[in-house]
């Protein structure tokens, strides 16, 4: 158990609001990368093989050599204030923070936390714990959900909670990917793009990839992904020869969702498509995944395979209408927390209530 405030008989509870992103490494180097890709790979909800097969390969084949790989990879991306992902996730904390203090008479607590690396989920809840915060929603910034990503984030929490003598009650955002404030806010961010760059002959929405296996064991992150595509290519009226829904990151040899964004980035470049653009709704925050496996690798793999003009068009990161989203789910979701206490005249009715059933006995 963790250490905890004395209770104190009437404290006013504060209700707070968690944002938990996936997490990312301290710095783009090979020594901040080992304890990262350590912690990562070895969750259980991340790689389902079992851990006498998956530890060897892990500390034999992935540790030695995976760390120098990657940490080239971020340095190619690093931003002056740090790794994107957490910039951007800070800045979206505190833009959420600010649009419900103008929104809601009380407004509350706002923090963000990193599944991996830090600040960390468990460091994050004490703190608000701590702060007096009694009543937690927690909104993982996946919109599809996944085993791998928001059942890992929520399995964090519970595991804080678990720690803990005098829990926080506790909400839960499952996903929004059918959002319409969501799917507005990725077709007026392609719209956007398109009034000032031209648009394409065929839209690539890129989603992080999951093995095939989960598909198969009932996780409905693919049947996710397909719908926010579909809805996203409808606000733009983009027929289906206009668009595609892939999948990126495959990570190891075993069958992952498909199609590749890869493979269907070299087919249209061999097919010689003049211009293909690629956003990644799945991803809220540009980092990575985004700004280097698909703005620089994949442009390298369209072009080198005949392709003419790749354009990646950016995350939803500090768009206005994406922070109204937020602000809308997080809204929704305090519902009934963020309420006025009710009135004396009610508890005394509540009271006489009581005190009626009580003498029934
Ligand atoms: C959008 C949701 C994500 C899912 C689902 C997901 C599943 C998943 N990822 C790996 C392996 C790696 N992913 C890595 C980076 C990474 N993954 C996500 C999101 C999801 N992953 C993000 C946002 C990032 C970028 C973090 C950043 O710092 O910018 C990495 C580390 C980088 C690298 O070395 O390639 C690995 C490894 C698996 C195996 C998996 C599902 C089973
Ligand atoms: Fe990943
Ligand atoms: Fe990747």
């Amino acid at each position: 158990m963790t250490a905890e405030p004395d209770y104190r008989h009437g404290t006013p509870s504060k209700t707070g609001v968690l944002l938990i992103n996936l997490g990312t490494p301290d710095a783009p180097t090979a020594k901040a990368l080992r304890p990262y890709l350590k912690e990562f790979l070895s969750n259980r909800r991340v790689i389902e093989i079992p851990r006498p097969i998956w530890w060897p390969i892990l500390h034999g084949f992935i540790l030695p050599f995976r760390p120098k790989q990657s940490a080239e990879k971020y340095a190619l991306i690093w931003m002056p204030e740090g790794s994107p992902l957490k910039v951007h996730t800070e800045r979206q904390t505190a833009l959420l923070a600010q649009s419900l203090q103008s929104n809601m008479t009380t407004a509350p607590v706002v923090e963000y936390a990193m599944n991996i690396g830090s600040p960390s989920v468990a460091n994050v809840l004490n703190k608000m714990r701590n702060e007096g915060c009694d009543r937690i929603l927690v909104i993982p910034l996946f919109p599809q959900y996944a085993a791998s990503s928001t059942g890992a984030a929520m399995d964090a929490v519970f595991a804080a909670l678990e720690q803990m003598r005098n829990m926080p009650a506790i909400r839960t955002v499952k996903q929004y990917h059918d959002h319409p404030g969501y799917i507005a806010a990725l077709a007026g961010n392609i719209r956007d793009y398109w009034n000032q760059h031209g648009s394409p002959d065929k839209l690539i929405f890129s989603f992080h990839g999951v093995p095939r296996k989960t598909l198969d064991k009932g996780d409905p992150y693919h049947c996710f992904c397909h719908k926010t595509g579909r809805l996203v290519a409808e606000a733009l009226s983009l027929s289906s020869e206009q668009y595609q829904v892939c999948f990126q990151s495959r990570f190891g040899r075993a069958e992952w969702l498909q199609p590749y964004t890869a493979q269907t980035l070299e087919d249209l470049g061999r097919a010689h498509t003049n211009r293909v653009d690629i956003v990644c709704p799945g991803f809220v925050s540009d980092c990575l995944e985004t700004l280097e496996e698909i703005a620089i690798e994949g442009k390298k793999i369209f072009t080198e395979a005949g392709g003419k003009e790749y354009h990646y068009i950016p995350c939803l990161n500090e768009r206005g209408d994406w922070i109204e989203t937020l602000t809308d789910i997080t809204r929704a979701n305090l519902q009934g927390w963020l309420e006025p206490e009710p009135s004396d005249e009610v508890l005394e009715q509540s009271k006489q209530r009581a005190l009626a059933i009580g003498a029934q006995k």
